[in-house]
């Protein structure tokens, strides 16, 4: 099974939060798979008779399967598309998995400016994100790349200021974290891969136009 075949489609569909709304909205679009869930031991899911194919991926690679053509199209957070730089197009604004990048700081270590924290170790999942946020602000910083947990770090001192991603703010708040600036909204994005736009442009442009129809309407909370 590869993308270069041209009679299938390959969906990547990434693990996680984002998973069971993609499957859902691309459902709505005719495009979905009997046994395809993302607790499945079967990474490649086919669909015989719509000619498709679903492979689902950890969220961090998945540009890098679209990118080198491993799958067509799929649904990514614009967090992931930021931070991992891949060269593929970005067709639509999904309008979920709302959430925003920003930075926090314990309570206790609050400045006025953002100036205030120069020279300071920021942890996060994101250092491109955090570095060219910086960078911008003409802000010298330090940074620390973590996986995961990151309001743990500036509890434990491994850094004092945090970049992540915030949605409900119940984390923040349940580690004594205070929101010092917004970076950028995020929401989940539909993206293709650059050749399979051409080569497979009837089929990826429809569904690109019947996704853009559902959304009519739907504003972003
Ligand atoms: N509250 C939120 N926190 C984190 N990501 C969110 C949130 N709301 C929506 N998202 C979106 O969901 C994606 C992350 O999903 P999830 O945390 O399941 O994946 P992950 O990064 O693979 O996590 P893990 O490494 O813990 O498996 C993000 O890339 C982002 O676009
Ligand atoms: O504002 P909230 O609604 O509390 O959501 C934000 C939290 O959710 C995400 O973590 P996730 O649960 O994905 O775990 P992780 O820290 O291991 O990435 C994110 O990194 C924050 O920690």
């Amino acid at each position: 099974m590869t993308s270069s075949d041209m009679d299938y489609l390959t969906i990547a569909l990434p693990k996680g939060k984002l998973f069971a709304p993609s499957a859902e909205m691309l459902a709505k679009v005719g495009c979905t798979a009997e046994d395809l869930s993302e607790n499945s031991r079967k990474l490649v899911i086919t669909n015989e008779k719509e000619k498709l194919h679903f492979i689902i991926t950890k969220t961090a690679d998945l540009p890098t399967y679209i990118e080198y053509g491993a799958a067509d199209i799929g649904i990514i957070g614009k967090d992931v598309l930021l931070e991992e730089e891949k060269d593929l197009y970005e067709l639509l604004d999904l309008r979920f998995g709302l959430c925003r990048m920003m930075v926090a700081v314990p309570e206790a270590l609050k400045r006025e400016k953002l100036s205030d924290y120069a020279h300071m170790r920021v942890a996060t999942k994101y250092p491109r994100i955090a570095e060219s946020f910086f960078h911008s602000m003409g802000i010298q910083m330090e940074f620390i790349k973590l996986n995961g947990s990151i309001e743990l770090a500036p509890m434990v001192g491994l850094a004092e200021i945090i970049v992540d991603l915030v949605e409900t703010g119940r984390t923040l708040k349940a580690n004594n974290l205070l929101e010092v600036a917004t970076i950028q909204p995020v929401t989940a994005r539909f993206i293709a891969n650059r050749v399979s736009f051409k080569l497979k442009f009837d089929r990826i442009n429809r569904i690109t136009e019947e996704l853009r129809t559902l959304l009519e309407g739907v504003v972003i909370p």
